[in-house]
Formats: structure tokens, C-alpha cells, sequence
């Protein structure tokens, strides 16, 4: 059973990514002179085995559960269990490649549909047994660490089963979806009956319906499709008082949104087992392309205006001076220096790319194309935007060679209002850059709102093999206080473990009781994801 998803796939991300894992010469290359020290005998300390205590379930507990679910789908297999903790954050992958001793669960839970995670989760409050539900496991904010806060013992719900198409309503446009459903499974799904989600976030691949919604994700075509929030009709819930089922019209007046409760919760309040989501029909043209602002500033105003006058793209996506040189460096060839050479021969001092992409109605793109060219923007042409297209999912796949290399890669994110961006993009690089001394640290607007957008920053720097675990936490913590009090701690990356120290300087005490009096109410003696989104 365990091999419907092999969790311990690290070094391709997918199997569909193994073919472009690695990173040609050139980079390499590059890399070195920019950060220094990188070099194929950088790899570090690999291929130990991670200590696993053997599991706290006692026989008779552990027979409730096979009795239940069936034998097959109880794993207590060390390696079982170790697959199925800690998601892939940098520290993750560096934990496991090193043999780390994390936390690992007592078992690996496989229900088969929603009434038996309802059944499982009943058994684990009579048993006061810690659960932590598991989608793709993409988490990289320690979202399914297997904590057991006061718990004698903790089981992963591995939703992997829950992975059908439920139902589709054409009139309205809802489908449901089971939470165990991934990224291109469901386009799948949907596409038969031509339609599309329209989400896809850069752990496509790997995540799920019950994960996107668990963290309030955010897609690449967030700005044409909305965030993840936004395409959640209805949502039906696993809770330790029972099941609870939320959305029955497309809005309302009736007290306070609690799917919006539901949504972003993290597993803290329930979990989660099928999703009514809105959907879009399949488009039938899609166009990108590229064009080119003179500086961060320019770039930034230019979709600003944009998002406040109605003429986004499904995708906009804006990198800075930084992210713009090293994808020029990555992709070095005759055809970059010819562009290299155009922008200069233009006046353009400090290249910034924008991505623009159009998904259906790609008639829209006049009205995004005139009011870039007011903006003194200037269109490079569909090459860029399709390769761009084609290598949305490559980032993730090198992450394994990068830490071969001996290259610390990490990304965070954020958002603020128009009026505080260009504050918070200077105060976030600055933190990091004091902290790591030499890296690179590049940065991308990747979704706008009319008030204002996301800052996603992607960090490369050598790897302190003294303390790498160490480097990177120092780093983090600096990037975090940067952001305290000008941005959001998180803008599609959630809470987990990592962000949940500054949750209350963003929502306040009163924020963090309210939170805490809702999780009372449905999880009373906290066997729901101990330890997460409230700390
Ligand atoms: C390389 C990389 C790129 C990423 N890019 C993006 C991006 O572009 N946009 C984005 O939004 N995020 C991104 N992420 C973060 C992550 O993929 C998202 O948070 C995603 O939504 C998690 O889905 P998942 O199924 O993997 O959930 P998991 O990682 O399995 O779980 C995430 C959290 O949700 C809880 N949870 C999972 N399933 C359920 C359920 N059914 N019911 C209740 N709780 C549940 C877990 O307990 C955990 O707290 C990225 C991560 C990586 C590693």
C-alpha cells in the first residue's frame, strides 16, 4: 500500500522530476563565484540511518486500528514511519540526509474514506493518542512534524486513500474532491469533465486538495484563479466532537465564515476530508510571454497598477533586479547576451522580468499589454514566458544537487500593503544578507491584490558544515523580526511550527485565545496536531 506515494523520494521530488534534477556545469560554475566554496565534494554528512524508537502503541491499541482499517494499513515499519514526518523545508532535507533524529510517529494511519478517519479519530480520543493528518507532506514549515506534545503517543493520518472525485455540479460549477487527491490528479479528474481548479502552487505534484486547503495555499495563477481560500465552496471535517460540514450557499450573512475557520487551520481543528471547490472550464488557449521594467520600483508600480485598474494576468509574476541576473546567468547562451544586449542598447539599467500569462481568454491580454507599455515596460515576447512555463516546477527538483553542492537553499515569503512593499523587500534582504554574509538572495512578487502583493525570496548561500543546522535558523529568525510589524509572517506557507512564535505579534492575544477557544470546542483534550499554528 505504502508504494501509492513513495514519500521517500528526495532527490527527484517526483519520479516525473528525476530528468531534470540536476544542474549543468555552467551553474555550478556560476555558483562558485558567487557564493564561494561550492563544489562536488560539498555534499556533507549523508546516508546515515535515523534512530527510530520503536512505536508506543501498545498490542491491544495497535489491534483497534487494524480491526478497523485492516492490517495493510497500519505501518508500525521504521522506515514507514520515518517517510511520513517532517516535510521538506531546507532543515528538512539536511535532517535527513544527515540521519537526524526527529520526531517520528507511532504509526502510519491509512484510512480508506471519510468515515473512517471519523472512526479513527474517535478511537484516538478514547486513547488519547496525538494525530497529525499528512497530505503531500510538502510542508515547509514543520506543519507535519510528528509532535506528540503530551501525549504518550502519535499517529500520522496519511490521507492518501481519500482520493476520489466525489461529485461534480455543473449548474453551480462545484466539484468535490476527496483531500487525499494530489495536484495533477485532480486537474485529471476535472478535465474529464472539462473543467479545471486552475491551481497550481510549485508543490503541485506533490501536494493535496485537504493540504491546499489545511494552509490557505496560493497558486502560480492565483491572480487569475484566486488563492486556494477563494475556490472553497463548502468543506467537510474529521473532529474529535464529531463531523462537521460547512458551506451551503455562495455566501452569506450568517454569522462569521467558518469555512474560513476551517480553512488555514492546519490540522489543529479537524481534519479534513473532502473539499467542494469552485471550478473554471478548461481553457482552451493559454499565452505567455515576457517583457522587461527598468528596476524593482518601476516593476512593482507597474503591477500595482495593474492589480488596481483590472488588467492583471492569470499569472503576473514579477522578480527583482537579483532573481532577473541569475536567471540571465542560469540561462547564459547566444540568446540571452543578444538580450542582454537590446536592453542596454535601450537605456535599461536594471533588467526586471515579468511573467504574464493568460489562461482561456487570452483576448485580455490587449488591455494587460497597453497599460504595461504606459508603464514603460517593454515586451521581450512569448519565449521567455513559455520557458518560464515549462521550468515552473524545476526549482524544487535541483533542491538535492544544490546540497551536494554544499549550497544552503532556502525561500520564505511574505506580503504587505503597496505602501509598505518596498519596505519590507529592503528590510527582508538586508536581515538575510547580515546574517549570511556572501549569498544570493533574489526575490519575486508572484501574487497582487489591489491593496497590495506577496514577496517570495529565495536565499542561496555556502553551507556552514560547523553548523549548518544553525546558519540557516539564525537566518530565518532575522528575515522573521524584519517582517514583524510591517508584513505577515506568512502569506501562503502557513503557520506549522516555524512561523508559530510570531503568530499573536500579527493577530494578537486576543487573536491567539480566540483560536485557542475554537480548538477547545471541537478538539477538547488537543490530540489535533500538537504543537502546530498555535505553538
Ligand atoms: C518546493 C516547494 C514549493 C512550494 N510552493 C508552494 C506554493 O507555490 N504555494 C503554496 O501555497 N505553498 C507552497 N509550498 C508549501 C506547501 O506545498 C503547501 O503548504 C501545501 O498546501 C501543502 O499541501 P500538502 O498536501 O503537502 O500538505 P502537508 O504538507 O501534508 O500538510 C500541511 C499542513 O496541513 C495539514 N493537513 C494536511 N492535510 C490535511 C487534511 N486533510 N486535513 C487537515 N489538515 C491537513 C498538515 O497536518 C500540516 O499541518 C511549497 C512547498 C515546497 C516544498
Amino acid at each position: 500500500m505504502s508504494d501509492l506515494i513513495n514519500h521517500r523520494i528526495r532527490r527527484s521530488w517526483t519520479e516525473e522530476g528525476a530528468a531534470s534534477a540536476g544542474l549543468p556545469d555552467r551553474a555550478v560554475r556560476w555558483l562558485g563565484q558567487r557564493i564561494g566554496q561550492v563544489g562536488p565534494d560539498r555534499g556533507g554528512k549523508t546516508g546515515a540511518a535515523a534512530p527510530v524508537a520503536e512505536s508506543a502503541l501498545t498490542v491491544p491499541v495497535r489491534t483497534e486500528f487494524e480491526d478497523l482499517l485492516g492490517a495493510d494499513y497500519v505501518l508500525v515499519d521504521p522506515q514507514e514511519r520515518l517517510g511520513r514526518t517532517g516535510g521538506l523545508s531546507y532543515l528538512d532535507l539536511l535532517h535527513a540526509r544527515a540521519g537526524d533524529e526527529v520526531p517520528v510517529p507511532d504509526a502510519v494511519l491509512l484510512p480508506a474514506d471519510p468515515d473512517q478517519v471519523q472512526a479513527v479519530l474517535d478511537l484516538c480520543v478514547r486513547h488519547d493518542i496525538g494525530v497529525v493528518p499528512f497530505g503531500g507532506g510538502t510542508s515547509v514549515v514543520g506543519g507535519v512534524a510528528a509532535l506528540r506534545g503530551d501525549k504518550a503517543a502519535v499517529v500520522v493520518l496519511d490521507l492518501v486513500r481519500l482520493d476520489e472525485l466525489v461529485s461534480v455540479d455543473p449548474v453551480s460549477r462545484i466539484a468535490v474532491l476527496q483531500a487525499g487527491v494530489r495536484g495533477p490528479e485532480a486537474e485529471r479528474l476535472l478535465a474529464a469533465h472539462g473543467y479545471t481548479l486552475g491551481h497550481v502552487p510549485q508543490s503541485f505534484e506533490r501536494a493535496t486538495i485537504g493540504g491546499f486547503a489545511a494552509t490557505r495555499s496560493a497558486g502560480q495563477a492565483s491572480s487569475g484563479y484566486g488563492r486556494f481560500e477563494d475556490m472553497v465552496a463548502g468543506i467537510r471535517l474529521a473532529t474529535p466532537k464529531g463531523e462537521w460540514r460547512l458551506g451551503v450557499a455562495p455566501a452569506s450573512a450568517a454569522g462569521p465564515d467558518l469555512r474560513q475557520l476551517a480553512v488555514g487551520s492546519e490540522g489543529t481543528l479537524g481534519v479534513i476530508t473532502e473539499v467542494a471547490l469552485r471550478v473554471r472550464p478548461l481553457p482552451e488557449q493559454r499565452h505567455y510571454e515576457g517583457w522587461i521594467v527598468d528596476g524593482w520600483e518601476a516593476g512593482a508600480a507597474a503591477v500595482r497598477k495593474l492589480a488596481q485598474d483590472h488588467g492583471l494576468a492569470d499569472v503576473t509574476r514579477l522578480s527583482d533586479v537579483d532573481e532577473t541576473n541569475v536567471s540571465f546567468s542560469l540561462n547564459a547562451g547566444l540568446k540571452t547576451a543578444a538580450l542582454k544586449a537590446y536592453l542596454k542598447a535601450r537605456g535599461i539599467k536594471n533588467p526586471c522580468l515579468l511573467i504574464v500569462g493568460w489562461e482561456g481568454d487570452v483576448v485580455r491580454r490587449r488591455r494587460t499589454s497597453a497599460m504595461l507599455r504606459c508603464s514603460g515596460a517593454l515586451r521581450i515576447g512569448k519565449v521567455l514566458g513559455e520557458s518560464w512555463r515549462h521550468g515552473r516546477f524545476n526549482g524544487p527538483r535541483q533542491r538535492d544537487a544544490l546540497l551536494d553542492l554544499g549550497v544552503c537553499v532556502e525561500t520564505l515569503e511574505t506580503a504587505a500593503y503597496w505602501s509598505n512593499l518596498d519596505e519590507l523587500h529592503d528590510a527582508v534582504r538586508a536581515a538575510l544578507v547580515a546574517s549570511l554574509g556572501q549569498a544570493i538572495v533574489m526575490c519575486h512578487v508572484s501574487h497582487a491584490y489591489e491593496t497590495g502583493a506577496s514577496l517570495y525570496f529565495t536565499v542561496l548561500t555556502s553551507r556552514d558544515d560547523r553548523d549548518p543546522v544553525g546558519q540557516w535558523q539564525r537566518a530565518k529568525a532575522a528575515a522573521c523580526e524584519a517582517i514583524t510589524g510591517i508584513g505577515t509572517i506568512s502569506h501562503h506557507h502557513a503557520v506549522g511550527v516555524d512561523h508559530a512564535p510570531y503568530l499573536e505579534a500579527e493577530i494578537g492575544k486576543i487573536g491567539l485565545d480566540v483560536l485557542r477557544a475554537a480548538k477547545s470546542a471541537v478538539d477538547p483534550t488537543g490530540i489535533l496536531n500538537p504543537g502546530k499554528l498555535l505553538g
